[in-house]
Formats: C-alpha cells, sequence, structure tokens
C-alpha cells in the first residue's frame, strides 16, 4: 500500500493581454516548492483607505504558465498517473475551475491543431505504446465514458447514433453493493486493442456531448464529464488479474451562481452544479479533516463516482485551471483555495488484484461437474444419456493433445465418468488399429518398391552378381564334401588293410617256429626278433584300438566321423605316425620272413615244437650222461692217483699235508682237483664233473658248465614267467594299449628285445648241446 497526497497543478490560460500586470506572480524558486501569487489590484471605487488583503498566495506541485504546451502539460501530469495505471493502481486526474478557464482543452484538448491534443489522447497513445511493448503480460483495455448532469448519468458511447438530446443517451445510475462498491448501471464498457479504436470511442463520446449540447445546454459548461480507461493485466497461465482505472475528469464550471447573472432553467442547472462541487468541496474538507469518520460521498452523484480517486485507493492529480484576468480574480483564488483543501487529501492506494471471475467460475463449474461424476461412481448411480457431440469433440481433442504431449508426467484428465472414460478407451483402440493398417500398408508399399528397385538395370546386376557367388559357393561344398568323402573311404580302406595284417600276423604267431633251416632262423631270428616283437605288441594294442574306433564309429555319426578322420588327418603327428606305421609294417614283414625259415630250420633238424620246451630229462640222455661222467670219473681217478705217485716226494706237494691228514671224503677228494689247479680253477663252482687234469680243458669244461647252468637257471625262470614264454602271443597278453603309439612302440620294442635276446642266449648251448647229444 502507498499513501500519497493528491498532488495539485495550476495552469493559467493564455489570456488576450499577455501578463496582466500587478495580476499574478509564479515564483518557481521557494523552497523549490512553487507558488502562485494572486495580486488583487486596488480599485479607486473602494476608497483611500482601503483595508483589503491585496495578495494572496498558493501552494502547487507546480504552475504551468500561459505558455505551457499540451506536451508539458502530458509529462509532468499525465504521464506518472498512466504508469500508474499500468502497474495496477487506479488513477484520476481531474481539471477544476472556472467555466472558459481551460478545463476541457487541457483534459480532452484542442481540436484546431494536432499539438494542441489533450491528456486523454496523449494517455492513450502512451498506454497503447507501452501495451505493445510489454509481452510479458495479456492487457485487455476497455473504455467508458460518462456524463453527469443534474445529477444525472449518460453514457456517452451509445453507439446508435440516435441521440438529439442527452435525455436520449442511456442513463446510468449508481448501485452500491454491500461492501459499499459503486457499480454504474447502464455505463457501457467498450473495449479497445489499439489506439485508433480508443480514440475512436472518444470522439464518439465527444460527438454525443456535442450533439445533446443546446445553446440554452452547453454541456462542457453546466456537466461533468468522467472519460475512464479500464485496465485489465495477467500474466499468461496465471488466474490472478490486476484491474485498474484512469478517470480523466473534466468538471463542469465551478463559477458561482451569483455571479452567472442567469435564472430560471439557467439557474436551476446552476445551482445543480454548484451543488455537486459544493458537495465534492465537502468530501475534501471532510478527507482533509484528521478526525473525520463519515465522508459525505453519496451526496451526489459525482462524489459517489470519485469516491475510490477522492481519499480512496487511487493516485489522484488535481489541475486547477486558472483564467487569470481581473474580473476573474476572485474565482481564480476560490480554485486555488479549492486546490489547497484537495492537497490535504492523503490516498492509499493499493493493488487491485483478484481472481479472475471468468476463470474462478469455470474452475468451480468444472470442480462440481468432477464432484458429481465421483459422486455417481460411488453410489453406483452412472449417467446413461449419451454424451453429446461437443462433448465428444472436447474428449477427443483432449486425447490428441495427451498424445503430442512428450511429457511422461502428462495425464489424460477426463474426470469420473465412465461414459467419458469409455469413449476414451474406444478411441484410443480406433487410433491404434489406424495406426496398424497405416503400418502395413506402408511396408507393403516398400515391397513394391524394393520389387521395383530390383528391375533398374543396376539392382538387377547386382542381384545375378550375387546368384553366381551363391552357385560357386555351392560348387565348392559339393567339391568339399567329395573331398571328405573319398577321404572317409580310403580311411577306412586303410583300417581295414590293417585289421588284415593282424589277422595274418596272428596266424604266424600260432606257430612261431615252423620247419625250415634252423640256423638260418636261428640268424634271421637274432636280427629281427625285436622288430618283430615290436610290430607285433604294436598291432595288438592298434588292433584293440581298431576295435575301439569300429566302436566308436559306430557311435559316431556321419559328420563326426568325417572330421575325426580330418582331424586325423590334419593332426600334427600324423606324419610321424604314418612312419611308424611303414616301419612296423616292415618289420613285421621281416619278422614274418624270420619266423617262416625259424620253422624250416626246425623241421630240418626234427625238433618239435613239445621238445623245445621239454618237461623233464630224457632217460636215455640221462643213461649216457652217467655213464659218460663216470668214465669220465675214472679217468680222472687214474691219472690223479698216477700223478700222485709221481709228485709224492716234491716240495710242492709238503705245503698240503695238512690236506692229506684229513680224511678222504668224496668232497675233499672233489677239492682235490681244483687245489691242484690254478687259482682261476680254485674260483669255479664245484661240479661232480671229473676233470681231465689239463687246465686249459678243465678251465673249458668247467667255463662250459657254469655257462649251462646259468642257461638253464634262466631256462627254468623264463619257463615259469609269462613274459618270457615262447609264444608271442603270451608276450603281447602283458602289453596294454598306449594312448601313445610310439612309447608303447618303444617300450614294448625294448622289453622284447630283452626277452628275444635273454631267450636266444638261454636256447641256444641248449640247442647245440641237443644237437651234440642227440644220435
Ligand atoms: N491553454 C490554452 N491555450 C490556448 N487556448 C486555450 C487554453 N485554455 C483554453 N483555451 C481556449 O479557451 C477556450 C475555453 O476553453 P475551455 O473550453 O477549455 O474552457 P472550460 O474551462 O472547459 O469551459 P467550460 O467550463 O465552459 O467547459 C477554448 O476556446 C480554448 O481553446
Amino acid at each position: 500500500m502507498v499513501k500519497q497526497t493528491i498532488q495539485i497543478f495550476a495552469r493559467v490560460k493564455p489570456t488576450v493581454r499577455k501578463h496582466q500586470q500587478g495580476i499574478y506572480s509564479i515564483d518557481e524558486d521557494e523552497k523549490l516548492i512553487p507558488s502562485l501569487e494572486i495580486i488583487l489590484p486596488r480599485d479607486s471605487a473602494d476608497g483611500f483607505v482601503n483595508n483589503k488583503r491585496e495578495n494572496y498566495k498558493f501552494r502547487f506541485q507546480r504552475i504551468f504558465d500561459q505558455d505551457a504546451k499540451q506536451e508539458a502539460i502530458f509529462e509532468s501530469i499525465a504521464k506518472p498517473v498512466a504508469e500508474s495505471v499500468l502497474a495496477g493502481y487506479n488513477g484520476t486526474i481531474f481539471a477544476y475551475g472556472q467555466t472558459g478557464s481551460g478545463k476541457t482543452f487541457t483534459i480532452t484538448g484542442g481540436a484546431e491543431r494536432y499539438s494542441d491534443r489533450g491528456i486523454i489522447p496523449r494517455t492513450l497513445s502512451y498506454i497503447f505504446e507501452q501495451l505493445q511493448k510489454d509481452s510479458s503480460k495479456i492487457y485487455t483495455t476497455h473504455i467508458s465514458y460518462l456524463e453527469i448532469y443534474n445529477e444525472c448519468g449518460y453514457d456517452l458511447l451509445d453507439p446508435r447514433h440516435e441521440a438529439s438530446s442527452l435525455e436520449d443517451l442511456p442513463k446510468v445510475t449508481i448501485l452500491e453493493d454491500p461492501d459499499q462498491n459503486i457499480h454504474l448501471k447502464n455505463l457501457s464498457l467498450h473495449q479497445a486493442t489499439t489506439e485508433e479504436e480508443a480514440l475512436n470511442l472518444l470522439f464518439l463520446g465527444d460527438t454525443n456531448r456535442m450533439i445533446a449540447e443546446t445553446p440554452m445546454n452547453q454541456a462542457s459548461t453546466r456537466s461533468h464529464c468522467i472519460f475512464t480507461i479500464h485496465l485489465s493485466s495477467k500474466e499468461p497461465g496465471s488466474a490472478t488479474v490486476r484491474h485498474a482505472k484512469l478517470h480523466l475528469v473534466d468538471l463542469a464550471g465551478s463559477e458561482r451562481v451569483a455571479k452567472t447573472g442567469v435564472g430560471g432553467q439557467l439557474l436551476t442547472e446552476a445551482k445543480y452544479i454548484n451543488l455537486s462541487l459544493h458537495y465534492l468541496e465537502q468530501v475534501i474538507i471532510a478527507l482533509s479533516e484528521k478526525h473525520r469518520s463519515h465522508i459525505p460521498y453519496r451526496n451526489s452523484m459525482m462524489t459517489s463516482v470519485l469516491r475510490d480517486s477522492l481519499g480512496g485507493n487511487c493516485m489522484t492529480t488535481m489541475i486547477a485551471t486558472l483564467s487569470l484576468e481581473k474580473r476573474n480574480v476572485d474565482e481564480s483564488i476560490s480554485t486555488c483555495r479549492f486546490a489547497q483543501r484537495v492537497a490535504l487529501i492523503k490516498n492509499e492506494v493499493v493493488l487491485n488484484e483478484e481472481i479472475d471471475p471468468r476463470l474462478m467460475i469455470i474452475r468451480l463449474q468444472k470442480e462440481i461437474q468432477e464432484l458429481k461424476d465421483e459422486l455417481a461412481i460411488v453410489t453406483g448411480e452412472q449417467r446413461t444419456e449419451a454424451l453429446t457431440e461437443a462433448e465428444l469433440l472436447q474428449l477427443e481433442k483432449l486425447i490428441t493433445s495427451f498424445l503430442e504431449d512428450q511429457d511422461p508426467e502428462s495425464r489424460l484428465e477426463v474426470g469420473a465418468d465412465m461414459r467419458k472414460i469409455h469413449h476414451c478407451f474406444h478411441h484410443l483402440k480406433k487410433l491404434l488399429n489406424d495406426k496398424k493398417i497405416l503400418g502395413k500398408s506402408s511396408v507393403s508399399s516398400e515391397i513394391k518398391d524394393r520389387d521395383h528397385d530390383c528391375q533398374d538395370p543396376l539392382k538387377e546386376e547386382e542381384y545375378k552378381k550375387l546368384q553366381d557367388t551363391l552357385k560357386q559357393r555351392d560348387n565348392e561344398i559339393n567339391i568339399l564334401v567329395n573331398m571328405l568323402k573319398r577321404e572317409k573311404k580310403k580311411t577306412q580302406d586303410a583300417l581295414h588293410l590293417s585289421s588284415m595284417d593282424g589277422s595274418e600276423l596272428r596266424r604266424s604267431q600260432s606257430s612261431p617256429f615252423p620247419p625250415g633251416n634252423p640256423e638260418e632262423s636261428q640268424r634271421t631270428l637274432l636280427s629281427s626278433a625285436p622288430r618283430q616283437a615290436q610290430d607285433a605288441s604294436t598291432f595288438q594294442p592298434r588292433s584293440s584300438l581298431f576295435h575301439k574306433k569300429t566302436g566308436m564309429r559306430e557311435e559316431m555319426s556321419l559328420g563326426r566321423q568325417e572330421a575325426f578322420e580330418i582331424f586325423k588327418r590334419d593332426h600334427a603327428d600324423s606324419i610321424t605316425i604314418e612312419d611308424n606305421k611303414q616301419i612296423l609294417k616292415q618289420r613285421f614283414s621281416e619278422a614274418k620272413a624270420l619266423g617262416e625259415s625259424i620253422n624250416e630250420a626246425r623241421s630240418k633238424i626234427g625238433i618239435s615244437e613239445n621238445m623245445a620246451v621239454p618237461s623233464r630229462p630224457d632217460p636215455l640222455e640221462e643213461k649216457l650222461r652217467a655213464q659218460l661222467e663216470e668214465e669220465k670219473r675214472r679217468f680222472k681217478l687214474t691219472l690223479e692217483n698216477s700223478f700222485l705217485g709221481q709228485q709224492a716226494n716234491s716240495p710242492a706237494m709238503n705245503s698240503l699235508d695238512h690236506m692229506k691228514s684229513s680224511p678222504q671224503t668224496p668232497k675233499s677228494q672233489h677239492e682235490r682237483p681244483r687245489l691242484l689247479s690254478n687259482k682261476s680253477v680254485s674260483k669255479r663252482p664245484t661240479s661232480s664233473i671229473p676233470l681231465t687234469g689239463d687246465s686249459q680243458t678243465d678251465s673249458d669244461i668247467l667255463a662250459f658248465i657254469k655257462a649251462r647252468q646259468s642257461i638253464l637257471q634262466k631256462k627254468c625262470k623264463s619257463f615259469r614267467s609269462p613274459v618270457c614264454s615262447l609264444n608271442p602271443k603270451a608276450a603281447f597278453s602283458f602289453a596294454q594299449p598306449c594312448p601313445d603309439r610310439k612309447g608303447l612302440c618303444d617300450d614294448l620294442d625294448q622289453q622284447h628285445h630283452t626277452i628275444f635276446t635273454s631267450f636266444l642266449r638261454a636256447e641256444t648251448p641248449q640247442l647245440c648241446h641237443q644237437l651234440a647229444v642227440t644220435p
């Protein structure tokens, strides 16, 4: 709230004789508050002694002398008030002065020159200029034009143009609500969106005022005119609206009735006019007194209309128009006195904000409808009447704006009316279906476009190229499949051949010593036995592997079998395996030939397979051996006795006397030859075989016997050990299949090399011996 006294200005009307001496003076510098001094001219008729006051001084905010321009008046007086109105405050500018002092000229302006435009047109121009500059608010401007004549109000903006007298204009009456707010009935408000429209309204009001004017009734003199600009402003989206009114008031002439010298009707009018001005003065006086609680606004229509402007919520400015001629001095002083009282009035100005009643009504209506809908849902009373076309259209608009709204938080507010909710769902479904159909048609059109594109020569060439590439790929695939099949067939043939070789080997192993040349067999056997053992040992696990492979292949799909063959072929060790395979085959062939030669040798010397492993000594051989041993023993005894007889006295024998004193036991007898022999002979094991006495011969005999015993021992051990079986099948039986074929072959090679070497070492002397003793 802003507290502000009513601003008072003075304007002196130009006189015919400018700056009449001694009438008035303006002091602009007096303590920065201008003052107007009116000097009463001395009248000789009053006599020599004259005690009358000769001058009167009045203070104003500003005093405009005779040469003041209309523009200066607007800038200094009207413009600040217009700015307050634009800000939302009420404002009033009224001109007060005697008839002909220039009130109308100041408020409305003169018609002769454009520069004579008064406050109303200049303020309209300024306000619309500012409205165009400010886009932050939405402004609405309305114009009303009221004339008060003889306490009656008339609407000067009657558009009918039928008024020939003031009484033809619509009469305006005052209504007051419980809050003591004044409402003017029949006063039309006309919206003006531009300055031109507003000026047209001003022109219309002035025209009506002039038409109604008669020579007997000069409206401009005897009536009050109030031109009001109603300005509303609202920020976009806001329901708060600001209302401001600017009253531009041209009051009737304030001259005193007595001075007018009129009678009859004019006197009555003058009384009314003065009465209304009198009531205005009463209001002003009441407002200027601090302790007055009652302000007589209701005494006249004019004070009722200007209630806010006088001591209320308004920024009010008064222009005291003065015609400072000698004959008008008293009226001028009266005007200035009135102004001085007005200057004492303090107004309390506040912003006129309110909720837009139209928006309020819409909001309340919507709330009522929502409550009704909710109540219908709660009580189960659904409305069944069909929605109107307008309602359906409104709903579809809501759905469209809802779908177009990018805000994910947006909601489709249709209230609690089930009819509207159902319609929304149906409409959305329809939109979805339409979109699907549209999507399908667009897809089919795309396919058509694609087909059309294929007919393009460039596209066709590319298509043909792709087809050729596809054919080429098919051919490559066929070639690869055929290669795989051939590889598979090769692998199967190799497996078949290997299994056939294994069968042959097994057949040859069933008779490892077939008849043939024994020597050749023995020689060949010595050189090839390890290889044969290696081949055979390699074959057996490979054969079992083949079985396993076959089983695995039976389980594997054709594709996996082919993949396995490719894996084998491409494996890093495949070449080594192939080489080993060839070596094994070669060794197998050599062993096979050796076995055949051995068998041939055996058949030639007549050794059967049973003879090779005698279960017990031959009786004939034992008998002959015993005879031979007996003969040898006798021979040795005879030789020994003769030798002892010849050497009985020799010194060498003396050293052996203790041996002689010992009883002659077979053992001692057996040891004698050893004692008689050289040092090497003495170390030899005890034997029952009679020695010849010849050291060389005996040494040979003992070496032979030792070797034979050793061989026999080994042979016996060999017969007891399954590893040393002469049957290669038995030897193969302990060799377990090894995933590492090369390692397995190496192990078996070494193992069987040892076995065969032992076997041959053991068997060769026996064979020789058998050959020697066998008839
Ligand atoms: N400041 C001024 N400069 C030039 N001419 C003026 C000025 N003031 C008034 N006049 C002229 O004086 C005449 C009377 O002025 P105006 O009609 O404005 O007086 P008024 O106070 O309105 O009288 P009324 O009370 O009868 O309406 C007009 O012709 C007007 O042009």
